[in-house]
């Protein structure tokens, strides 16, 4: 093990309760806000096929024109608690939102910079009325926060001279002076998000990375930071240079899963980020990423995917420049949270189940207080029947599909193939959306069919 002043901070998931409570959602809203949804993926007539919130780099905007953008952010139909509305519509249990993009916009009136709320039409704290209004709902708030700063005269992608770091060096100030800020202005945040920490200025600064988790879980006792603010002493970012994961969960699932499933990921906590369209985090009205909306159903199978393994599953969501939801996206958002609605118990709480091979047809999740067992069934065999494998020497005794208020367990048809293998015939179960069965499991007992 090599001696590190600025590795991981532990060599074990936390297990106190905030970390837990965190754990236990599964399910986030993730939401991109800015600048940005004003032109909407459109300049000067044109789409640019491109994420939405990359529009000044990609259509090379000159940076007074980009700025000239915050006189058009009236907010004139933004409100929170709609927003706050359609996460509980979700089913999500906390959200995150971007209080400063790669564009250096704030979402909130910072004393450091001119760029944000304050000097926009309405002058309103966006931050301050989302914080209100989720929590107000039960909901916890988490702050996403851009190293990443392309408007800021003292940001360094690499660090070529005496100039650069001494230059680098003041923006670090900068944007920790931002963060004590965002401490200080709402101490009910539950979570700090990083992103734009990939460059080699940042890496060459881990004990900056360091300095920023230690100042906010100071100022904010359990709140939770994730992986991908860290680099070590050596540059190495998310696990530091002794295999250690930095941060509290592990933050590199961005518009992926983990694929093939693979139990070694559920050693630690982690969350996967994604886009309802394609390839936008900011709102995109251009049929480039409205042609690419996701499924309800696809999204519910992420949601188990993740929650299969361990992880938490935030989705996405771009509210459009005057600061309405998208329609679309808040379909998908009810459409998921009435699944959630009947089959959550599945999902809330719940976590990889020690022993449960991957079967394929969907995952098995497992109540992490009470040890019950759940089959989600995202891709239904053209056979309409499951094979289900029981952890050697168990056997099923019965199942329950959620949602059939009230009937007993052995409401389902299935028989015993073979040891600890069972079929199940899911013809007739009805539900919108993916199947959920409760599994009510026992040691086997007597003498059974040979092993196959
Ligand atoms: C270099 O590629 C990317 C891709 C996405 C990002 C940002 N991370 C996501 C969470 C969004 O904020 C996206 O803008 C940054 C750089």
């Amino acid at each position: 093990m090599m001696d590190l002043k600025y590795g991981a901070s532990r060599e074990k998931p936390r297990e106190d309760a905030a970390m837990k409570r965190f754990r236990g959602h599964r399910v986030g809203q993730f939401i991109h806000w800015g600048l940005y949804a004003l032109p909407a993926g459109r300049w000067e007539g044109k789409d640019v096929e491109f994420a939405a919130e990359f529009l000044p780099r990609v259509a090379k905007i000159p940076q007074h024109r980009w700025e000239a953008l915050a006189n058009d952010f009236t907010l004139a139909d933004f409100d929170a608690e709609r927003w706050a509305d359609t996460a509980v519509a979700l089913g999500a249990r906390y959200m995150t939102i971007t209080t400063k993009h790669h564009d250096g916009f704030c979402l909130w009136p910072s004393a450091h910079t001119d760029f944000h709320m304050g000097n926009t039409p309405s002058g309103r704290d966006v931050l301050g009325e989302l914080v209100a209004a989720y929590e107000a709902r039960g909901i916890d708030v988490n702050f996403y926060y851009s190293v990443l700063d392309w408007r800021h005269p003292d940001w360094r992608f690499t660090l070529e001279n005496d100039a650069d770091n001494l230059a680098f060096a003041r923006y670090l100030d900068f944007a920790m002076k931002q963060l004590v800020e965002l401490a200080e202005r709402y101490p009910s945040v539950k979570g700090f998000w990083f992103d734009g920490t990939w460059d080699e200025s940042v890496k060459a600064n881990g004990w900056w990375t360091w300095e920023v988790e230690r100042m906010l879980k100071e100022r904010i006792p359990g709140v939770v930071v994730n992986s991908r603010l860290r680099a070590d002493d050596f540059g190495a970012r998310h696990v530091d240079s002794n295999g250690l994961l930095m941060g509290d969960y592990e933050s590199g699932y961005e518009r992926r899963l983990p694929e093939p499933w693979d139990r070694s990921v559920a050693a630690h906590d982690w969350e996967a980020c994604m886009t309802i369209p394609q390839a936008s985090w900011g709102y995109h009205q251009g049929p480039w990423a409205q042609s690419t909306l996701k499924h309800p159903w696809d999204v519910v199978d992420m949601i188990a995917h993740c929650t299969s393994l361990g992880g938490n599953f935030l989705l996405n969501f771009g509210p459009r420049g005057d600061g309405s939801m998208a329609p679309a996206e808040v379909e998908i958002a009810r459409t998921v949270g009435q699944w959630l609605g009947v089959n959550g118990e599945a999902i809330y709480g719940c976590g990889f189940a020690e022993g449960w091979e991957y079967p394929g047809w969907g995952y098995f999740t497992q109540d992490s207080s009470t040890g019950q067992v759940f089959a989600v069934v995202t891709r239904e065999p053209a056979s309409g029947r499951i094979r289900l494998e029981l952890p050697t020497g168990m056997e099923l005794v019965g199942l329950q599909l959620l949602g059939s208020a009230g009937h007993p367990f052995n409401e389902h048809p299935f028989k015993r193939l073979a040891g600890s293998v069972f079929e199940v015939d899911l013809g007739g179960a009805t539900s919108a959306g993916p199947l959920v069965f409760a599994l009510e499991t026992g040691a086997i007992t007597g003498p059974v069919a040979e092993k196959e």
